[in-house]
């Protein structure tokens, strides 16, 4: 039994983050199948404690209000998820947040624009991406990347990939620590 697990703290065996798009979800839900452990996801979560869907919470109440949600249910995971998680594309602006991840596998999943832009389509359910998605989301990812890359004990790229190969990939990784 591992000093953790003896003290009765939970600990995520890979925490997901990167930009929209980045399939912190698909990866993370076929990561999780393939490890045989839960999946767990920031967003369901917070959406659960506000009782609504993340793009009325911003509309609701603003992103900053959003943002402590976020700040909250990530500080709740890290303490209690035994599984895969994955965090919000935007969980890393919090400098709480960064501090919290440090001593957690955390994997980044990097991906360039054009896929990327692909992916999130026209940013259906994203509030962020609601107005000139591919402008937005160049934006967002030339801010995040050094935050993901900070948190981040692994990189491992998705552009051109199936989310059962970048998903390989991880728990390849995860069995080399
Ligand atoms: N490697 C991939 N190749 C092709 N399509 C992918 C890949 N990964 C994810 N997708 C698709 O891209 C879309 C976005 O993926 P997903 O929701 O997993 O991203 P996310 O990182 O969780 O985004 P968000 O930060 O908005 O929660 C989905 O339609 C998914 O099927
Ligand atoms: O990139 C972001 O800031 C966001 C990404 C999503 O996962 C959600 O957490 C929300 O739509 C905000
Ligand atoms: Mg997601």
């Amino acid at each position: 039994m591992t000093g953790a697990a003896a003290a009765g703290v939970t600990r995520p065996v890979c925490v997901l983050v990167g930009a929209p798009g980045s399939g912190k979800t698909t990866v993370g839900q076929a990561l999780a199948a393939g490890l045989g452990v839960e999946f767990r996801d920031t967003d369901v979560d917070i959406e659960r404690m506000a009782g609504k869907p993340i793009p009325e919470i911003f509309i609701d109440e603003g992103e900053a209000h959003f943002r402590a949600l976020e700040r909250a249910a990530v500080a709740a995971a890290l303490a209690s998820c035994p599984g895969v998680l994955a965090l919000g594309g935007g969980a890393v602006l919090a400098e709480e947040t960064r501090a919290a991840l440090v001593g957690h596998p955390v994997v980044f999943l990097s991906v360039e624009l054009p896929d990327a832009v692909k992916r999130v389509g026209l940013g259906a359910g994203r509030p962020l991406l609601a107005i000139n998605p591919r402008a937005t989301l160049k934006h967002l990812m030339d801010q995040r990347r050094p935050l993901y890359e900070e948190v981040a004990t692994a990189t491992v790229r998705t552009d051109g990939r199936s989310p059962a190969e970048i998903a390989a990939e991880i728990h390849a990784l995860l069995k080399q620590r």
